[in-house]
């Protein structure tokens, strides 16, 4: 069975960030993920985390200036010094924090341009090179047009072309089930062809990013084939809850059949 991980940046943002993982903790969920955690200093990230009994699964590399629409560095030629030290402080807070994966955002940059698409593979490399000596897996993500215009991954087919031509077991697929039913739908042929190089899935429903099971997907029916498919890894709920965290709950337990909210 799928575990289940609450996402800190989407869910529970009714307390700060810090207060999310007792927040989570309390609500059933022993897993999280967020996107970023560098306002914050590791140790106290770390001792939240503890004391909340939740472990982290998942967070991305330093985007850039978030504020200013910069949405990741790593198709940015002229971003490549400041792409290397982002990468150095997220395997240190990795590190810290004992997280297993890293999602390196791309950035905004044409996919047809050719040194973008050049840069990005050697930035890819090099997360890869640095992250696999401390056993951390690098993600790459693709998203959706109209919640990120302009964003280089803007395609499932060039996701899984780039991480088949640089075949490394630590670079794999983070496939987001909102993103894929907008960017393409055909969500379960997918899920099947793409399962040897996914390494962590997200979920919310379609068109809201509400609750799963609030849209147009059965996303119940949906997490019940992931399953089927063999897939032991996390799946992120990173989803806007349409009213509060806590009343959103209960179609998140409907949508597991009540069991367990992790593992
Ligand atoms: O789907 C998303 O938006 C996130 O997973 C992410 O990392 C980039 O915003
Ligand atoms: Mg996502």
């Amino acid at each position: 069975m799928p575990r289940f991980a609450a996402n800190l940046s989407m869910m529970f943002t009714e307390v700060p960030f810090l207060d999310r993982f007792g927040a989570a903790a309390e609500a059933g969920f022993t897993a999280v993920e967020f996107l970023f955690p560098y306002a914050h200093p590791m140790e106290e990230v770390r001792a939240k985390a503890a004391a909340a009994g939740v472990e982290i699964v998942l967070f991305n590399m330093p985007p850039g200036d978030w504020d200013k629409g910069e949405r990741g560095l790593a198709a940015l030629p002229e971003r490549e010094a400041e792409f290397t030290l982002g990468l150095e402080m997220a395997l240190h807070y990795a590190s810290c924090l004992g997280v297993p994966r890293l999602h390196m955002m791309a950035g905004l940059a044409s996919a047809s341009d050719r040194a973008a698409r050049q840069r990005y593979r050697d930035a890819l490399i090099e997360a890869s090179d640095l992250a696999g000596t401390a056993g951390v897996d690098i993600l790459i993500e693709p998203l959706n047009g109209r919640d990120m215009p302009s964003y280089f991954l803007d395609s499932f087919d060039l996701a899984a072309e780039i991480i088949g031509d640089l075949d490394r077991a630590n670079v794999r697929l983070q496939y987001d089930i909102y993103h894929r039913q907008i960017m393409h739908g055909d969500v379960l042929r997918s899920l099947a062809a793409l399962m040897p190089i996914i390494g962590h899935i997200q979920i919310a429903a379609v068109p809201e990013r509400s609750e799963p099971g609030t849209g147009e997907l059965d996303d119940a029916w949906i997490v019940s084939q992931v399953d089927r498919l063999g897939y032991g890894g996390y799946i992120g709920f990173e989803y806007r809850p349409r009213t509060t965290t806590i009343d959103g709950l209960g179609w998140v337990k409907k949508m597991t059949s009540g069991s367990a909210l992790a593992t």
